[in-house]
């Protein structure tokens, strides 16, 4: 049965973050009271939304990368000119069955719809596991207004660990996801490397680039104001590189780097879209770039999306890469152990590109 709200408790803030946040029903279970208009916590500054105007304006796209390209070096340039120039680019033919991604993308849905008991189940406050958090929003206890998204956030530590703590109705089909997307993984991050003059991916690069990886399940439902709130706010992400599948209700927008424009990322069936993150800019001594974005909220449709967040080790220490300053480049990053850059990102608001602050020289 559908949860419930009196219009009392819908203009009480405390009440309503008691509900979303606390109780565990989400902005999922907000929703579904059939709420008329958004509560004031989710209203975001005039500046923060999305405002359809501005980002209709723009022809601008990123490119869209075909990797079943018999010629390799043409596809190996195609990714790293679009890691320099946009951040983002998405690909298609990259070698991942379809198959996987419709069954992560069902699991999602089925996680999504448990029973608010059973998904609490799986809160910071509950969750067996520090690997494994169900959540919504960003951050809620930093954030002056809220966001229109909830999440399931699960870190891999080994198959034993997902198999005991990750949720039932979707471990099997998000590990599948992650383990079969690796051969992908693996040859992005080869052309990205090569381009740095890194001349293989071995142990100690894979570990480096690819040392730990994060699968987030996510879930923007109806909003009932979107031009008032956002899914996901301003930020880049924290990784060496995200592999995002989105189904097809879009929301997606990207800042360009060349015009400061907001340009949608159009659903494209079957592909992954790619970004640069921190890690990977850090890396590469801004070389390749972590690029803002945002999502927007949706009036009509619910959405999804699958983020792979691969990763340096949590105790690797990050800086730009000795190949990439042999040449005499000054590094404009300092060392950082990654996993305290990690905690800066969470421990804030979404702010956009601020969080690579931390580690400037
Ligand atoms: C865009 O909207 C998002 C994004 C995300 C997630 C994005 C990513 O995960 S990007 C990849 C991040 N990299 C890694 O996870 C690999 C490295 N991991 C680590 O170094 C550590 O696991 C750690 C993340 C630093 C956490 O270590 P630890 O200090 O042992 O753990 P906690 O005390 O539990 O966390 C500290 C603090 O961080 C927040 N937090 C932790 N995990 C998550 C999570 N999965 N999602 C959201 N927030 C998280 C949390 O606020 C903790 O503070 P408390 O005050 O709650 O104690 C996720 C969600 C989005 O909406
Ligand atoms: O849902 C999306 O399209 C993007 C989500 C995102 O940016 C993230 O989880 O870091
Ligand atoms: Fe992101």
């Amino acid at each position: 049965m559908a949860p419930t709200l009196s219009t009392a408790q819908l203009s009480n803030p405390a009440e309503v973050t008691e509900f979303v946040v606390n109780k565990g029903n989400g902005v999922k279970g907000l929703s579904e009271t059939g709420l008329r208009a958004l509560p004031d916590q989710y209203i975001q500054p005039f500046e923060e939304r999305l405002i359809n105007k501005f980002v209709n304006e723009t022809d601008e796209a990123i490119p869209v990368i075909d990797m079943s390209n018999p010629d390799e070096s043409k596809v190996a340039e195609a990714i790293c000119n679009a890691a320099e120039k946009w951040g983002f680019f998405q690909v298609i033919n990259h070698g991942v069955p379809l198959e996987v991604l419709d069954n992560v993308k069902a699991a999602t849905h089925r996680f999504f719809n448990l029973p608010v008991e059973e998904k609490s189940k799986f809160t910071k406050e509950n969750s067996l596991s520090t690997n494994v958090r169900f959540g919504t929003s960003f951050s809620p206890r930093a954030e002056k207004a809220l966001e229109w998204k909830d999440y399931l956030s699960l870190f891999f530590v080994s198959e034993a660990e997902a198999e005991q703590y990750w949720p039932d109705v979707c471990r099997n089909e998000a590990l599948e996801y992650m383990n079969k997307s690796k051969t992908m993984v693996r040859k992005l991050l080869e052309y990205l490397g090569k381009n740095l003059n890194v001349k293989e991916l071995d142990e100690t690069k894979e570990s480096l680039f690819m040392g730990s990886i994060r699968v987030n399940l996510n879930y923007y439902p109806v909003c009932p104001n979107p031009d008032l709130t956002v899914g996901v706010g301003r930020h880049s992400d924290v990784s060496s590189l995200t592999i995002l599948l989105q189904d097809q209700i879009g929301g997606l927008h990207v800042r360009s780097l060349s015009s400061g424009n907001w340009v949608h990322v159009p659903p494209v069936p079957g592909s992954f879209v790619i970004n640069i993150g921190d890690a990977m800019q850090i890396l590469s001594n801004g070389r390749y770039k972590s690029v803002e974005h945002r999502v927007l909220a949706n009036g009509n449709n619910n959405r999804i999306s699958v983020p792979i967040f691969v990763n340096p080790k949590p105790e690797s220490v990050i800086g730009p890469l000795p190949e990439v300053t042999a040449n005499g480049e000054e590094p404009i990053y300092r060392d950082i152990v990654y996993s305290d850059y990690v905690r800066y990102f969470f421990k804030k608001a979404h702010d956009g590109k601020k969080t690579v602050d931390f580690a400037k020289i």
